[in-house]
């Protein structure tokens, strides 16, 4: 076997469905090797971002599995950065894989093309924004640092970084061995299992919210058993919006602070035991709350340790602590939490009125009613507050760290790895930056639907800078623009010809469809206009 089908086949063993690329010629060999070996299916982009973030979504997903990203050396794997600092940042376990110079290459004297300042640059760039690196120089260390990295990305959920220089993808290498998950203390396991659950006993309103960190592990119904078991309350953070969407726990919805259901909003600001699983502790999700919520009362199991108060209990894995808690919980409630199905906005009026961002909502609301649900990957702007109002169904956006771009490559990433077809929601903005990659449904069969929220402006900077006029953007007819790509263009005016446009593009099967569904400038989502009226007045009370 040789150093490319080692890592191959460590990869599909880790749980890799396929790979995304775009080739360069420092990683065409290895490119060479996939096309060969078809140890794991591979799909091209047009574009770097695209590519990162198609294999984001592979590994969100799929919980519990792997994205592979495939690139070249410079100009391939830098235009990629933004991608994989988002993975990082939400906790995705991705592996980049980048060409780079052979040996000889790096002692010829000339400066390379694709080298930025050294040659060791790449690597430094891409420390900040993965867990774990190799560069695979040596066929005999090879495995058991291949082995290092591809545990370290599932162990921690991140993204890590492998350096595979040209001359040594053919080169005769030995299996990668799988290594076990990180030990774990069972005493200290066991220590913090009887505090945690104490915490809860002594609480009066005990409330649960989870975060991704329980799709990236793949413990949902663990999750979703544990909440029945103890008999609390589950809400979702707005990064964790979908979560247990296909479990029978007792789900409240997504916690939205000011901005969202005042009773979710009590529940998770007056418990005095928030037990948060998984769950970032950023801006984005608690940036709005009423209440400043108190961490100190609160129990977090992030990152692979679990704090309550001033305790912190290291190297406890959130599935292991999940087990401890299965095998000790007791109900904490005389009766199972009323399970308050979350009302969703239904029956879009299908009128000659102007389309508004929850009519977009009801449409969708309404065709899942109809025709089952289907996974929803949002870009970031108007759609993604809009999606909040959508039926609980699993939902992939990188609602934290808030790039744009992600929404059409990432839908293509999820139909690439499941077979799923989703539904699409992006701004005309953000599909300006990456749209064009639907031109590669037509290789490969993907056909998303796509809703294109086309208010010919960056309508949500427009919130915070009303009067700016950079903010206007022209009509670039997105739709007419489809059948170029190997698509179904639609331009929706009115609510009746959105309902329509739906069901059109709903019984088209394999070819994109995409439906324009035009704006008007100024039309903000209920849920957007509040978050900015939240922050407006939060910011406004803080004392400076
Ligand atoms: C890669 C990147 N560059 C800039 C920005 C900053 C930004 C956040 S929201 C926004 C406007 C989005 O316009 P769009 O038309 O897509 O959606 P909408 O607001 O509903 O009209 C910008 C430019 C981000 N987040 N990511
Ligand atoms: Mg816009």
């Amino acid at each position: 076997m040789n150093l490319s089908l080692s890592l191959l086949h460590a990869l599909k063993a880790h749980g890799a469905r396929e790979l995304f690329g775009l080739p360069g010629d420092f990683v065409l060999p290895f490119f060479q090797q996939v096309e060969q070996s078809q140890v794991l299916p591979l799909y091209t982009l047009s574009h770097e971002p695209g590519v990162g973030f198609a294999a984001d979504a592979a590994a969100r997903f799929q919980g519990g599995g792997l994205g592979v990203a495939v690139v070249t050396y410079g100009a391939g794997a830098l235009n990629m950065v933004n991608a994989v600092a988002s993975s990082y940042a939400e906790k995705v376990p991705m592996v980049i894989i980048s060409g780079a110079p052979a040996a000889h290459e790096r002692r010829n004297g000339f400066l390379l093309h694709h080298q930025t300042r050294t040659l060791d640059s790449q690597l430094a760039i891409f420390r900040e924004i993965t867990c774990d690196q190799v560069v695979l120089n040596n066929a005999e260390t090879a495995p058991a640092e291949i082995a290092r990295v591809l545990r370290n990305c599932q162990a921690q959920s991140r993204p890590v970084y492998i350096e595979l220089p040209r001359d040594m993808v053919a080169v005769p290498c030995e299996p990668v061995p799988r290594l076990p998950a990180p030990a774990h203390d069972a005493d200290a396991l066991q220590a913090c299992v009887q505090e945690l659950l104490a915490r809860l006993a002594r609480a009066r309103n005990p409330v649960l919210l989870v975060g991704i960190e329980i799709r990236r592990f793949g413990v949902e119904d663990k999750v979703a058993r544990l909440a029945k078991l103890l008999r609390v309350p589950v809400a979702t953070t707005i990064m964790g919006r979908g979560l247990l969407a296909e479990t029978d726990a007792p789900l409240l919805g997504t916690y939205l602070g000011v901005a969202g259901d005042p009773a979710i909003t009590q529940a998770v600001e007056e418990s005095d035991a928030l037990l948060m699983l998984g769950v970032l502790v950023s801006d984005t999700n608690f940036g709005v709350s009423e209440r400043k919520i108190d961490m100190r009362r609160g129990i977090l199991a992030l990152d692979g340790q679990v704090t309550m108060g001033y305790h912190v209990y290291p190297d406890i894995p959130l599935e292991a602590l999940l087990d401890g808690l299965l095998e000790c919980a007791q109900s904490l409630a005389p009766q199972a939490p009323e399970h308050k199905t979350a009302r969703y906005p239904h029956e879009l009026k299908a009128d000659g009125a102007p389309i508004e961002p929850m009519d977009i909502a009801r449409a969708v609301n309404d065709l899942m009613a109809s025709h089952g649900r289907m996974p929803i990957v949002s870009d970031i702007g108007d759609c993604f507050f809009t999606a909040l109002d959508i039926e609980n169904t699993a939902l992939l956006a990188p609602g934290y760290y808030a790039t744009m771009g992600y929404g059409v490559p990432a839908g293509l990433g999820l139909q690439a790895s499941s077979g799923e077809r989703p539904i699409i929601l992006v701004g005309d903005g953000a599909f300006q930056m990456t749209g064009w990659e639907l031109g590669n449904c037509q290789r490969y069969g993907w056909d998303p639907i796509v809703i294109v929220f086309n208010n010919c402006g960056w309508e949500m900077l427009r919130t915070f800078q009303p009067t700016a006029r950079y903010n206007d953007l022209s009509d670039w007819h997105f739709a007419d623009a489809a059948p170029a790509l190997g698509g179904d263009g639609y331009r929706a005016e009115t609510r009746e010809q959105l309902q329509q446009a739906l069901q059109k593009a709903l019984a088209t099967r394999g070819k994109f469809q995409l439906i324009e569904a035009m704006l008007p400038r100024g039309a903000l989502s209920a849920t957007l206009a509040r978050f900015v009226d939240g922050v407006r007045r939060l910011q406004s009370t803080t004392p400076t």
